[in-house]
């Protein structure tokens, strides 16, 4: 087990001579320290948030202020790890909305702020980058956008998807993007862009190729056992856990 990362500018580092990057979400104060004193590499304050805490039916839903919110909680609870924040859906349509946004990310306490797309998005990512924010890219399957897509779709099964995937990669590699998000791409592409980026690709559902793995918590310890994604190796199971403490409790207080 080698040391894990203290900063953002170790990923080059890490790209480049391994080991690869762990990363999990967190939405709360417990669950973050808990994840900082593990050792995970990174940790994600992702939009997630909206359906595996809030219990919303996607992550559309999802607020600044429920962001600003919980990145809050997370940063109390860390020593550590770097925390990236998700902008969520709707606040960064603009350059200048993305760079408030972003800022106000970084206030709560996030130490990198990501968001959903790839070469239409390139002006927000400048706009962010060029204030000196560390920004991570998220391509591949976008969740902000499953309404317009009718649901959670692979991405890179076609040549033109492939060939839109990498230019996407290669247009936030060219901005500055320390890290890139890969979201259930095919396992190929997902190396390919891996080899061709100077920034680190961090996988989820994209193979084993990439320079990380994330994933979110509660799918790593069976916390959401009503919808879990088919990557998921689920390592322990909480719900079951929480539904047997309460029981015998309920059962106790009985009599
Ligand atoms: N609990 C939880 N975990 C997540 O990872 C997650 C969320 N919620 N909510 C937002 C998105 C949605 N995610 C999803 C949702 C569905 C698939 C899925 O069904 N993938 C299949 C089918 C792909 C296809 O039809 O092309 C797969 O084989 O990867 C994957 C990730 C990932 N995100
Ligand atoms: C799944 C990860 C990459 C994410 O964006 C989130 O948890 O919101
Ligand atoms: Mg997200």
């Amino acid at each position: 087990m080698s040391t894990p990362l203290t900063s953002l500018s170790e990923l080059r580092e890490r790209k480049l001579n391994g080991p690869k990057v762990a990363v999990l979400t967190a939405y709360d104060y417990p669950t973050a320290r808990l994840l900082d004193e593990a050792e995970v590499d990174l940790i994600l304050v992702g939009d997630s948030l909206g359906m595996v805490v809030l219990g919303l039916p996607d992550t559309v839903g999802v607020t600044m202020d429920m962001m600003v919110h919980h990145i809050a909680a997370v940063r109390r609870g860390v020593k550590r790890a770097p925390i990236i924040g998700d902008l969520p859906f709707h606040s960064y349509q603009t350059p200048e909305e993305a760079l408030a946004n972003a800022r106000r990310l970084m206030e709560a306490g996030a130490d990198a702020v990501k968001l959903e797309g790839g070469t239409a998005f390139i002006p927000q990512v400048r706009a962010i980058i060029d204030a000196n924010i560390p920004f991570v890219g998220h391509i591949g399957m976008l969740p902000q956008s499953v309404r317009e897509e009718g649901g959670y779709k692979k991405k890179g099964k076609t040549p033109e998807q492939a060939d839109k995937l990498i230019a996407d990669a290669l247009s936030l590699d060219e901005a500055g993007a320390v890290a890139m998000v890969l979201e259930s791409v095919v396992a190929d592409v997902a190396t390919e862009i891996t080899r061709r980026v100077k920034s680190s690709t961090i996988g989820i559902g994209a193979g084993s190729g990439t320079d990380g793995q994330v994933l979110v918590t509660p799918d790593l310890v069976g916390g959401f056992p009503w919808f879990r994604p088919p990557f998921a190796k689920v390592r322990a199971d909480i719900a079951a856990e929480i539904t047997r403490a309460a029981r015998e409790y309920v059962v106790e207080c009985r009599g």
